[in-house]
């Protein structure tokens, strides 16, 4: 286990997940149908929340899917090989995820009808979040400290590359009907609303108790007991430290007790000077 990375048309991947030449075959070869549904994100924005809430749209709110089986076989991410290896080889309708920039994506997911889900969270947060997953992990590089990890944020030097330039790609889908953009911000301030707007979006709709359900079992507090969705079954390959969970704090707004006052202002001049051309109705945080 080396904890590096694989540089794939210039984006860094993480090496322990991504092979490239599975990669490679994916991109040329995976099909995606109309059926399918597709999560993307950049790492750390509440990927993994947005799965298990689709895991139990899927299953009218049962919580027998979620208890019974890994994460990351219920959606796997199409770029690792684990995960391609799965879907692959799956009848569809498939639930799939994927952390690449819109240009690794395989092809056919724009001649396709398949519905993508885009979750954006603010990337002070996201910058946070992977500070404290990355340095209990054995399969990333490990920051030395949050202030070299915001300077390789900053720079792209993380997995999946730059923030900004994942959100900028994947934004030319705005507009698409088959494309949702949510925000965890959203997701947290208001779950049972976003979570019926996602129903819409999918063509699907839940009882009152099976969303009821749903809203229990895909909570942090529940979430962080499932040894299926908390990346506790990780301690086993020792790819994650004793005691390390995916569920740290589940909140928003985290970044103002790590940054400094500097640190604060340098992001924010990043920040406008860089997302200046997207809409601001898209970052809710702002
Ligand atoms: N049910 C839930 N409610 C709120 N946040 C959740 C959640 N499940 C996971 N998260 C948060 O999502 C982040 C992980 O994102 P990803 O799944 O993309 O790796 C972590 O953020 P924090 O580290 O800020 O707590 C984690 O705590
Ligand atoms: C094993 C599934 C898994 C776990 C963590 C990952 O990290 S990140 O989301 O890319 O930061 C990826 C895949």
């Amino acid at each position: 286990m080396s904890g590096g990375y694989i540089w794939f048309e210039g984006i860094p991947l993480p090496d322990t997940t991504v092979v490239p030449e599975v990669l490679r075959e994916a991109l040329e070869s995976f099909v995606f149908k109309d059926e399918d549904v597709v999560i993307v994100t950049y790492p750390k924005s509440g990927t993994n929340w947005l799965i298990e809430i689709l895991c139990l749209i899927s299953s009218k709110g049962d919580p027998k899917w979620i208890q019974s089986v890994p994460i990351w076989d219920r959606s796997p991410w199409i770029e690792n090989e684990y995960g391609y290896n799965l879907l692959k080889d799956k009848e569809g309708p498939l639930l799939i995820t994927s952390h690449l920039p819109i240009q690794l994506i395989p092809k056919s997911l724009f001649s396709s009808k398949a519905k993508v889900i885009y979750l954006i969270r603010n990337p002070r947060d996201i910058l946070v979040s992977g500070y404290f997953f990355y340095s209990i992990s054995n399969f990333i590089k490990k920051p030395e400290s949050l202030e070299q990890y915001f300077e390789w944020f900053i720079q792209g030097n993380v997995p999946y590359g730059s923030w900004f330039d994942h959100i900028h790609g994947w934004m030319s889908m705005k507009g698409k009907e088959n494309f949702l953009i949510l925000s965890y911000e959203e997701l947290r301030r208001d779950t049972r609303s976003t979570v019926q707007k996602i129903c819409q979006f999918l063509g699907k709709k839940l009882e009152p108790e099976e969303l009821n359900s749903l809203l229990k079992n895909s909570s942090f507090k529940v979430m962080k007991e499932n040894k299926m969705s908390n990346f506790t079954l990780l301690h086993a390959y020792h790819l994650l430290e004793e005691n390390g969970s995916l569920m740290r704090k589940g909140i928003s707004g985290d970044w103002k007790n790590y940054f400094t006052v500097a640190q604060a202002e340098a992001f924010d001049k990043i920040f406008q000077e860089k997302m200046a051309d997207v809409p601001r109705e898209l970052f809710p945080w702002e």
